[in-house]
């Protein structure tokens, strides 16, 4: 039997890569950097199916070039690089990986509300230092017990992330494009945007990047929040417009931010990054041995499916979905 013709960006985990290339010729760009434009255009000439990745933008120009394109995996929940009414029209089923990912992705957002609130880094950093000499004077943290969580798109990992701020005694409030018909069992209260900044002396944002909530988080809504307040991203960096984070953090307009996400990334020479309020982690979120492995199987299903035709397990355009 022929081969599929592939182009993967990977990594590319080796249980997904074994089955994968019994029916597949493989071309893998394993590199960290993204693959440059005219490379990619070249492999997606005559390519039938496509793992993409976050830093690669999947647009309308893209899919012109690449007439024999069947479907498109994704090994991330968010899909915001590709332009999927595009995909859409020129019937391209595409898939990606929700779910499998929201334990190990509400166990790191969950780590910066608490390494943040209780300095956890800064206390290594201090002992790492030989600074623990007889007496400790790094800043105090404060409590999650008995203290309000908000969150901003209070899906999958939302869920989640409440579960474990209740068990450290938080209350949650969530703002949510909806409110959910399972709130009462979540024992957590919808309120509308304004009121979530102004009640929340956390807040942790998990909605996907979207023309709407592109800059949700600017300088006016920092101003609402209080100004004990800690702030987490662990959604997409540009929700937040990152100069008006960096102006509320020195204005002291809030307490703290913790991010896994910023804009751009990566992220190495921005003020931001030398503030003493703040604590950045590498867009991180799902890196776990167990659910990065997961992520690649299901990002082989849903290639595989589509290559053969068959219905994506899981599809963000369902509507192409065979
Ligand atoms: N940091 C990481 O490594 C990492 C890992 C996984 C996911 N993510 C990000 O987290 C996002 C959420 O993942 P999920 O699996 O929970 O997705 P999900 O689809 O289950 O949940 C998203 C929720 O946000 C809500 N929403 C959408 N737009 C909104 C808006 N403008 N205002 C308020 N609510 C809005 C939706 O109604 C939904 O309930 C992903 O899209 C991705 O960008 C990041
Ligand atoms: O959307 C996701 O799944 C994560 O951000 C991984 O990129």
């Amino acid at each position: 039997m022929e081969k599929y013709k592939v182009a993967i960006m990977g990594p590319l985990y080796p249980d997904a890569r074994a089955r994968l290339e019994e029916v597949c010729e493989i071309k893998l760009w394993d590199k960290s950097d993204p693959i440059p434009r005219d490379e990619l255009v070249e492999w997606l000439a005559d390519a039938e199916g496509f793992i993409s990745r976050g830093d690669i933008k999947v647009d309308k120009d893209l899919l012109s070039q690449a007439p024999q394109l069947r479907v498109i995996a994704q090994s991330s929940v968010g899909y915001d690089n590709i332009d999927i009414s595009a995909c859409t029209e020129q019937a391209i089923p595409v898939g990606n990986t929700p779910v499998v990912l929201v334990e190990a992705t509400a166990d790191l957002t969950f780590g910066l509300v608490l390494s943040s609130a209780r300095r956890i880094h800064e206390g290594w950093n201090y002992v790492q230092e030989g600074h623990w000499t007889s007496r400790r004077n790094i800043p105090l943290g404060v409590d999650l017990f008995g203290k309000t969580l908000g969150i901003v798109g209070m899906g999958n990992i939302g869920v989640a992330v409440a579960r474990r701020a209740q068990a450290s005694g938080m209350q949650v409030i969530y703002h949510n494009r909806s409110i959910r018909t399972d709130q009462e069992q979540l024992a957590a209260t919808f309120v509308n945007f304004d009121q979530l900044l102004e009640e929340s002396d956390f807040i942790v944002v998990l909605v996907p990047l979207s023309a709407e909530s592109r800059h949700l988080f600017g300088k006016d809504q920092f101003k609402h929040m209080k100004s004990s307040a800690y702030f987490i991203n662990a959604s997409r960096g540009p929700v937040v417009d990152t100069e008006a984070l960096y102006e509320a953090l020195v204005n002291q307009d809030i307490a703290y931010a913790a991010l896994d996400v910023v804009n751009p990334e990566p992220f190495s020479d921005h003020p931001l990054i030398h503030l003493p309020n703040v604590l950045i982690t590498p867009h991180i979120g799902s890196a776990t041995l167990e659910t990065r492995t997961q992520m690649g199987e299901l990002t082989a299903d849903n290639l595989l499916a589509g290559l053969a035709k068959q219905t994506l397990p899981k599809c963000v355009n369902d509507e192409v979905n065979y």
